[in-house]
């Protein structure tokens, strides 16, 4: 499904990751922990192909295709989708728009007054795509998008920031059911999601998890055991092991 090489990416002439190698299987579901600042947007934004995250060297494989230099829009054509953590408006074009352009993209049979139903976006379907939107109708925003494009690879950089608790059953029950394992182009559904607050977890099956301290990946596991050190130590210990990739 996705498989990145020795990845190293830089922003602004600075150079943010520094030889990522990370493989999330067809079908499974891993987690992003790190500190502020670690580099989680960066690689989420690079496997997207935001022009903005340089590739330095090292490969991003997509379903054995290396999209490493791939523009984002044909990125988005062949199956991944991404729920940004602070998505930009979009002026001049409405969310129902937006929707089915994304599902004529994709060619997919999304039902979209539904999805906006059950999101409770259904007024804010002829709204200008997130301008004005509070934090959380965003992200309902977002998810709603990724709903009508059935992504086969699913980017989420934290899906539950800045959303009330009723909100977060809401979104989290529309992610597990985004990502719960339908055959999507005869591909099951895989995920990458970042979270500081833990949340996520339990709507989620996470097969795994990782943690990125100062743009390297320097652990990985069951996604719940690490979070429970991270809840209990922070990331002291990663520290050390930090360390001993330098
Ligand atoms: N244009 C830029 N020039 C220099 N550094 C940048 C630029 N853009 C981002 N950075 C730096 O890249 C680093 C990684 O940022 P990134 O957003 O990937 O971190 P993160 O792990 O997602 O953090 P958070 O948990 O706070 O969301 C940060 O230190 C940030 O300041």
């Amino acid at each position: 499904m996705l498989e990145i090489i020795d990845l190293h990416v830089e922003v602004g002439s600075k150079e943010i990751l520094k030889g990522v190698s990370l493989t999330i299987p067809d079908g499974e579901t891993h987690i992003l922990f790190g500190p502020n600042g670690s580099g989680k947007t960066t690689l989420m934004m690079s496997i997207m192909g935001l022009p903005k995250y340089k590739i330095t060297s090292g490969k991003i494989i997509f379903n054995g295709i290396d999209i490493t230099y791939m523009p984002t829009h044909e990125r988005a054509k062949l199956g991944i989708g991404m729920m940004f953590q602070k998505p930009p408006a979009i002026r001049g074009v409405e969310l129902q728009k937006l929707s089915e352009i994304i599902k004529s993209i994709r060619n997919t049979d999304a039902d979209i007054q539904e999805y906006a139903r059950i999101l409770n976006l259904e007024e804010h379907l002829s709204r200008e795509v997130n301008y004005g939107f509070s934090g959380g109708e965003m992200k309902r925003s977002e998810l709603l998008q990724l709903l009508c494009q059935k992504p086969s690879l699913v980017l989420l950089d934290e899906p539950e920031s800045g959303v009330d608790l009723d909100n977060i059953t809401l979104l989290g029950n529309v992610i597990k059911k985004l990502l719960k394992g339908e055959k999507v182009r005869k591909r099951h559904t895989s995920g990458l999601i970042v979270t500081h607050t833990g949340y996520i977890l339990e709507y989620v099956n996470a097969d795994k998890g990782h943690i990125l301290m100062d743009g390297k990946l320097v652990c990985s596991g069951s996604a719940e055991d690490l979070f429970e050190e991270i809840r209990q130590n922070g990331f002291g210990r990663c520290e050390n092991c930090l360390q001993d990739t330098i």
